[in-house]
């Protein structure tokens, strides 16, 4: 585990923020303020048979999609044991001798973004101390897709890459991951309506989609974050993620006017983010909105993304709504295979740290 120091520098901005993507940002201050930019939705119209119930939800989140990319969903449907479960297995992980974690490191898949995280390995923003987390990431088996329609395996090497002699520890994150899967494929339908789309303009973009979960453990860190990030800025690469946090907190989002707004957990609610997919499809219109996790709280902080892209195949093109003459694509289109690849790859490779952990 990296050593933790305390230092005393002024957090005062403006700062120049880099991304691992080589994109640069102004941040006016680096203490994190309240303010409620992001909104809570109720999307249990989405549930509704009534097309105008689910169009008054898709409203809401062409709103905040639109002009924050994230906001809190309450009325998901996802029952709170499936929670419980995930983050019992999170700290059983977690809490494994790291001989056997480092079993399951993804070191040992460079091509996929699986597998074992270590403590303190990377550093997305070329901070002093690297980023004080841990996590472990599985992805999406058809075997455990209730909607699937092909049943047939997917032979990745991330097969490999679970942990021996945890009884239970797949079947138990796998029991989440399909419902999150479902709540995933209604969001999109969502998503469709609200930009002003057929309900089903998504539908055959999902039946084998990119859907990677994510348990992620943050300790308490001494540092000033000006030095350390439990996890350093960045956007998400997908289309949008479903994020389930512990009570602590930590999650930070970098307003259009450059502050950290703390996106405190809310009980019961998950919080959604647009992530880099969805903004090129909608051709910048929904924003992919950068954000970071430190972790001040005093207490150990879980938490559970869950992040959706489209089938690999797809292409990523700007939707009809979202592209004119006076509103040109900004950019080419590629499949989402390639892009997630790309992406993947840069992030293990730039985010890793030189310096010791
Ligand atoms: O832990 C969190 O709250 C956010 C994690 C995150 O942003 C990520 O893993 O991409
Ligand atoms: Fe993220």
């Amino acid at each position: 585990m990296a050593a933790t120091t305390t230092t005393t520098t002024a957090q005062k901005g403006p700062f120049t923020l880099t991304l691992n993507n080589g994109l640069e940002l102004t941040v006016q201050s680096n203490d994190p303020i309240d303010a409620d930019e992001i909104p809570v939705i109720d999307i249990s119209g989405i549930y509704s048979e009534n097309l105008e119930d689910r169009k008054a939800v898709a409203e809401k989140i062409r709103e905040a999609a639109h002009r924050i990319g994230f906001f809190y969903i309450i009325g998901h449907g996802i029952d709170q044991k499936y929670i419980d479960g995930t983050f019992s297995q999170a700290k059983r992980f977690f809490e494994l001798p790291i001989e056997q974690k480092m079993e399951v490191c993804t070191d040992k898949v460079p091509e996929a973004y699986f597998g074992y995280f270590p403590m303190a390995r990377y550093n997305r923003n070329q901070k002093k101390l690297n980023d004080l987390m841990e996590a472990y990431n599985w992805g999406y088996n058809p075997e455990y897709d209730e909607e699937a329609k092909n049943k047939e395996a997917v032979k990745t090497e991330f097969d490999q890459l679970w942990p021996k002699d945890v009884p239970g520890f797949k079947e138990a994150l796998y029991e989440h991951h399909s419902k999150l899967l479902s709540l995933a494929r209604r969001m999109v339908r969502v998503f469709a309506l609200a930009l002003h789309l057929p309900e089903n303009f998504f539908d055959d973009y999902v039946d084998r989609p990119e859907a990677a979960m994510r348990i992620a453990h943050y300790p308490q860190q001494e540092a000033s974050s000006l030095d350390q990030l439990g996890i350093g800025a960045h956007t998400d690469f997908e289309c949008f993620t479903l994020l389930t946090q512990d009570h602590n907190g930590g999650l930070e989002v970098l307003s259009k006017s450059g502050y950290w707004i703390n996106a405190k957990p809310i009980p019961g609610a998950m919080v959604v983010n647009i992530a880099d997919c969805l903004m090129r499809q909608t051709n910048d219109y929904f924003v992919s909105t950068v954000h970071r996790v430190v972790n001040k709280t005093g207490a150990e902080r879980y938490s559970c993304p869950f992040f959706f892209g489209f089938n690999k195949d797809k292409k990523l093109e700007p939707v009809p709504t979202c592209v004119s003459e006076e509103n040109p694509m900004k950019y080419p289109i590629m499949s989402t295979g390639d892009y997630l690849k790309e992406r993947a790859a840069k992030s293990k490779s730039s985010a890793t740290a030189t310096k010791a952990a």
